[in-house]
Protein backbone atom coordinates (compact mmCIF):
# COMPACT_ATOMS: atom_id res chain seq x y z
CA UNK A 1 0.00 0.00 0.00
CA UNK A 2 1.05 3.61 -0.93
CA UNK A 3 -0.74 5.36 2.23
CA UNK A 4 -2.20 4.00 5.51
CA UNK A 5 -4.22 5.59 7.86
CA UNK A 6 -4.54 3.22 10.96
CA UNK A 7 -6.96 4.83 13.74
CA UNK A 8 -5.71 7.78 13.24
CA UNK A 9 -6.81 10.83 15.58
CA UNK A 10 -6.41 14.33 14.86
CA UNK A 11 -6.63 17.58 16.97
CA UNK A 12 -6.51 21.39 16.58
CA UNK A 13 -5.61 22.02 20.43
CA UNK A 14 -8.10 19.96 22.77
CA UNK A 15 -10.44 19.43 19.85
CA UNK A 16 -10.64 16.57 17.71
CA UNK A 17 -11.30 17.04 14.40
CA UNK A 18 -10.04 13.42 12.73
CA UNK A 19 -11.86 10.11 14.66
CA UNK A 20 -10.38 6.72 14.55
CA UNK A 21 -9.63 7.61 10.95
CA UNK A 22 -8.94 4.43 8.86
CA UNK A 23 -8.25 3.60 5.07
CA UNK A 24 -5.45 2.55 2.55
CA UNK A 25 -4.86 3.45 -0.88
CA UNK A 26 -3.01 1.71 -3.83
CA UNK A 27 0.35 3.45 -6.14
CA UNK A 28 -1.00 4.68 -9.06
CA UNK A 29 -4.84 5.31 -7.53
CA UNK A 30 -6.10 8.77 -7.47
CA UNK A 31 -8.43 8.63 -4.51
CA UNK A 32 -11.21 11.24 -4.00
CA UNK A 33 -12.26 12.71 -0.78
CA UNK A 34 -15.35 13.63 -0.18
CA UNK A 35 -18.03 15.74 2.14
CA UNK A 36 -19.71 18.61 2.83
CA UNK A 37 -18.02 21.90 4.17
CA UNK A 38 -16.14 21.24 7.74
CA UNK A 39 -16.01 17.71 7.77
CA UNK A 40 -12.31 17.34 8.19
CA UNK A 41 -11.05 17.03 4.61
CA UNK A 42 -8.57 19.54 4.83
CA UNK A 43 -7.51 18.57 8.47
CA UNK A 44 -7.01 14.70 6.36
CA UNK A 45 -4.36 16.49 3.98
CA UNK A 46 -3.34 18.45 7.24
CA UNK A 47 -2.49 15.11 9.28
CA UNK A 48 -0.54 13.43 6.44
CA UNK A 49 1.79 15.95 6.34
CA UNK A 50 2.11 16.39 9.87
CA UNK A 51 0.56 20.19 10.24
CA UNK A 52 -2.14 19.76 12.68
CA UNK A 53 -1.49 20.07 16.38
CA UNK A 54 -1.19 16.21 17.50
CA UNK A 55 -2.35 12.82 16.30
CA UNK A 56 -2.22 9.47 17.61
CA UNK A 57 -2.62 6.25 15.40
CA UNK A 58 -0.15 5.02 12.55
CA UNK A 59 0.18 6.51 9.33
CA UNK A 60 2.47 4.49 6.86
CA UNK A 61 4.39 5.06 3.46
CA UNK A 62 5.05 2.28 1.62
CA UNK A 63 5.05 0.50 4.58
CA UNK A 64 6.79 2.69 6.64
CA UNK A 65 5.66 4.69 9.94
CA UNK A 66 5.64 8.44 9.17
CA UNK A 67 3.50 9.31 11.96
CA UNK A 68 6.27 10.50 14.06
CA UNK A 69 8.32 12.57 11.35
CA UNK A 70 8.43 16.45 10.96
CA UNK A 71 6.41 17.63 7.83
CA UNK A 72 9.86 18.33 6.00
CA UNK A 73 10.65 14.51 6.05
CA UNK A 74 6.88 13.90 4.97
CA UNK A 75 7.69 15.47 1.99
CA UNK A 76 11.34 13.62 1.73
CA UNK A 77 9.04 10.69 1.06
CA UNK A 78 7.67 11.78 -1.80
CA UNK A 79 4.55 13.96 -0.60
CA UNK A 80 4.13 17.19 -2.81
CA UNK A 81 1.25 19.26 -1.27
CA UNK A 82 -1.51 21.64 -2.58
CA UNK A 83 -3.03 23.06 -0.15
CA UNK A 84 -6.36 24.66 -0.31
CA UNK A 85 -5.95 28.79 -1.20
CA UNK A 86 -2.56 27.33 -2.83
CA UNK A 87 -0.12 29.31 -0.65
CA UNK A 88 1.88 31.33 -3.23
CA UNK A 89 4.07 33.61 -2.79
CA UNK A 90 2.74 37.28 -4.28
CA UNK A 91 5.71 39.01 -3.83
CA UNK A 92 8.72 36.01 -5.11
CA UNK A 93 8.64 35.21 -8.96
CA UNK A 94 7.30 32.16 -10.37
CA UNK A 95 11.00 30.85 -10.42
CA UNK A 96 11.44 31.10 -6.61
CA UNK A 97 7.88 29.62 -6.09
CA UNK A 98 8.62 26.58 -7.83
CA UNK A 99 12.29 26.42 -6.34
CA UNK A 100 10.32 26.23 -2.77
CA UNK A 101 9.48 23.03 -3.69
CA UNK A 102 13.37 21.63 -4.13
CA UNK A 103 14.17 22.54 -0.72
CA UNK A 104 12.47 19.14 0.42
CA UNK A 105 14.01 16.74 -2.20
CA UNK A 106 15.97 14.53 -0.58
CA UNK A 107 18.82 15.66 -3.97
CA UNK A 108 18.61 18.64 -2.92
CA UNK A 109 18.52 19.71 -6.51
CA UNK A 110 18.56 23.35 -6.44
CA UNK A 111 17.43 24.00 -10.53
CA UNK A 112 13.51 23.37 -11.49
CA UNK A 113 13.03 20.08 -12.79
CA UNK A 114 12.93 19.40 -15.85
CA UNK A 115 8.49 18.13 -15.29
CA UNK A 116 7.46 21.29 -13.84
CA UNK A 117 7.90 22.96 -16.79
CA UNK A 118 7.22 20.67 -19.13
CA UNK A 119 3.75 20.36 -17.77
CA UNK A 120 3.47 24.11 -17.59
CA UNK A 121 4.23 25.68 -20.59
CA UNK A 122 2.77 29.35 -19.08
CA UNK A 123 4.84 28.98 -16.89
CA UNK A 124 8.19 28.29 -18.59
CA UNK A 125 7.58 31.26 -20.39
CA UNK A 126 6.59 33.36 -17.41
CA UNK A 127 9.48 32.21 -14.79
CA UNK A 128 10.83 36.06 -14.22
CA UNK A 129 7.04 37.01 -13.22
CA UNK A 130 5.75 38.18 -10.02
CA UNK A 131 3.00 35.48 -9.01
CA UNK A 132 0.89 38.12 -7.63
CA UNK A 133 0.07 38.81 -11.37
CA UNK A 134 -1.29 35.81 -12.11
CA UNK A 135 -4.69 34.45 -12.47
CA UNK A 136 -6.52 31.86 -10.55
CA UNK A 137 -5.52 29.23 -13.18
CA UNK A 138 -2.28 30.37 -13.36
CA UNK A 139 -1.58 30.55 -9.88
CA UNK A 140 -3.11 26.74 -9.62
CA UNK A 141 -0.62 25.64 -12.38
CA UNK A 142 2.28 27.24 -10.22
CA UNK A 143 0.31 25.71 -7.07
CA UNK A 144 0.86 22.17 -8.76
CA UNK A 145 4.36 22.70 -10.30
CA UNK A 146 5.73 23.86 -6.91
CA UNK A 147 4.31 20.75 -5.37
CA UNK A 148 5.76 18.29 -8.61
CA UNK A 149 9.33 20.19 -7.78
CA UNK A 150 9.14 17.92 -4.73
CA UNK A 151 9.51 14.81 -6.71
CA UNK A 152 6.42 13.30 -5.41
CA UNK A 153 4.92 9.75 -5.65
CA UNK A 154 2.25 11.27 -4.03
CA UNK A 155 0.30 14.61 -4.29
CA UNK A 156 -2.47 16.13 -1.92
CA UNK A 157 -4.52 18.61 -3.92
CA UNK A 158 -7.21 20.26 -1.74
CA UNK A 159 -9.69 21.46 -3.76
CA UNK A 160 -7.70 22.05 -6.99
CA UNK A 161 -10.48 23.84 -9.13
CA UNK A 162 -11.68 26.01 -6.09
CA UNK A 163 -12.55 29.71 -7.58
CA UNK A 164 -11.08 28.98 -10.59
CA UNK A 165 -13.39 29.56 -13.88
CA UNK A 166 -15.76 27.04 -14.97
CA UNK A 167 -13.50 26.75 -18.61
CA UNK A 168 -10.66 26.14 -16.92
CA UNK A 169 -11.71 23.85 -14.00
CA UNK A 170 -11.52 21.24 -17.66
CA UNK A 171 -7.96 22.03 -18.08
CA UNK A 172 -6.87 21.78 -14.81
CA UNK A 173 -9.01 18.13 -14.42
CA UNK A 174 -6.47 16.69 -17.81
CA UNK A 175 -3.33 18.07 -16.14
CA UNK A 176 -4.10 16.14 -13.15
CA UNK A 177 -5.35 12.93 -14.70
CA UNK A 178 -2.33 13.16 -17.28
CA UNK A 179 0.06 13.37 -13.88
CA UNK A 180 -1.64 9.98 -12.46
CA UNK A 181 -2.45 8.12 -15.52
CA UNK A 182 0.53 8.96 -18.12
CA UNK A 183 3.39 9.73 -15.37
CA UNK A 184 1.84 7.75 -12.19
CA UNK A 185 1.73 9.93 -9.90
CA UNK A 186 -0.57 8.92 -7.31
CA UNK A 187 -3.39 11.67 -6.35
CA UNK A 188 -5.35 12.04 -3.09
CA UNK A 189 -7.70 15.29 -4.16
CA UNK A 190 -10.61 16.83 -2.45
CA UNK A 191 -13.43 18.11 -4.89
CA UNK A 192 -16.75 19.84 -4.93
CA UNK A 193 -17.36 18.83 -8.16
CA UNK A 194 -18.49 15.67 -7.96
CA UNK A 195 -18.54 15.43 -12.49
CA UNK A 196 -14.39 15.94 -11.57
CA UNK A 197 -14.46 13.17 -9.01
CA UNK A 198 -16.17 10.93 -11.08
CA UNK A 199 -13.84 11.24 -14.48
CA UNK A 200 -10.27 11.67 -12.33
CA UNK A 201 -10.74 9.06 -9.28
CA UNK A 202 -10.08 5.24 -9.27
CA UNK A 203 -11.23 5.39 -5.19
CA UNK A 204 -13.48 7.62 -2.92
CA UNK A 205 -13.75 8.68 0.87
CA UNK A 206 -16.89 10.07 2.02
CA UNK A 207 -16.41 11.86 5.17
CA UNK A 208 -18.71 13.04 7.44
CA UNK A 209 -17.89 14.44 11.29
CA UNK A 210 -14.44 13.75 11.48
CA UNK A 211 -14.82 9.88 10.10
CA UNK A 212 -15.07 7.82 6.99
CA UNK A 213 -18.40 6.86 6.26
CA UNK A 214 -17.88 5.06 3.24
CA UNK A 215 -15.42 4.27 0.63
CA UNK A 216 -14.68 1.86 -2.07
CA UNK A 217 -14.24 1.97 -6.21
CA UNK A 218 -15.22 5.33 -7.67
CA UNK A 219 -17.99 3.38 -9.46
CA UNK A 220 -19.20 2.38 -5.80
CA UNK A 221 -20.06 6.28 -5.43
CA UNK A 222 -24.18 6.21 -6.00
CA UNK A 223 -25.99 9.48 -6.22
CA UNK A 224 -28.04 8.27 -2.97
CA UNK A 225 -24.29 8.39 -0.98
CA UNK A 226 -23.59 11.84 -2.84
CA UNK A 227 -26.98 13.13 -1.78
CA UNK A 228 -26.63 11.78 1.70
CA UNK A 229 -23.60 13.07 2.83
CA UNK A 230 -23.38 16.15 0.32
CA UNK A 231 -26.16 18.04 0.23
CA UNK A 232 -27.07 20.55 2.60
N1 LIG B 1 -6.54 25.61 12.82
C1 LIG B 1 -7.69 25.17 13.38
N2 LIG B 1 -7.93 25.30 14.70
C2 LIG B 1 -9.08 24.84 15.24
N3 LIG B 1 -10.06 24.25 14.55
C3 LIG B 1 -9.89 24.09 13.23
C4 LIG B 1 -8.71 24.55 12.57
N4 LIG B 1 -8.82 24.26 11.25
C5 LIG B 1 -10.04 23.67 11.10
N5 LIG B 1 -10.67 23.57 12.28
C6 LIG B 1 -12.01 22.95 12.47
O1 LIG B 1 -11.94 21.61 12.07
C7 LIG B 1 -13.14 21.20 11.42
C8 LIG B 1 -12.81 20.59 10.07
O2 LIG B 1 -12.28 21.59 9.21
P1 LIG B 1 -11.64 21.28 7.80
O3 LIG B 1 -11.08 22.55 7.26
O4 LIG B 1 -10.74 20.11 7.90
O5 LIG B 1 -12.92 20.86 6.98
P2 LIG B 1 -13.11 20.68 5.42
O6 LIG B 1 -13.91 19.43 5.27
O7 LIG B 1 -11.83 20.74 4.70
O8 LIG B 1 -14.00 21.91 5.04
P3 LIG B 1 -13.79 23.01 3.91
O9 LIG B 1 -14.23 22.36 2.65
O10 LIG B 1 -14.69 24.10 4.37
O11 LIG B 1 -12.35 23.39 3.92
C9 LIG B 1 -14.02 22.43 11.35
O12 LIG B 1 -14.98 22.34 12.38
C10 LIG B 1 -13.06 23.58 11.60
O13 LIG B 1 -13.72 24.63 12.28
Amino acid sequence: MLLTFDNVSSYYGATRILRDFSFDMEKGQCLCVLGRNGVGKTTLMRTIMGLTDRSTGAIRINGEAIEAKAPYQRAGYGIGYVPQGRGILADFTVRENILLGTFARKDKASEIPEICLRVFPYLRDNLERRAGLLSGGQKQQLAIARALAVGPQVLLLDEPTEGIQPNIVHEIGEILRMLNKELGISLILTEQHIKVARKLGDAFLMVDNGRVVARGAISEMTDALVEKHMTI
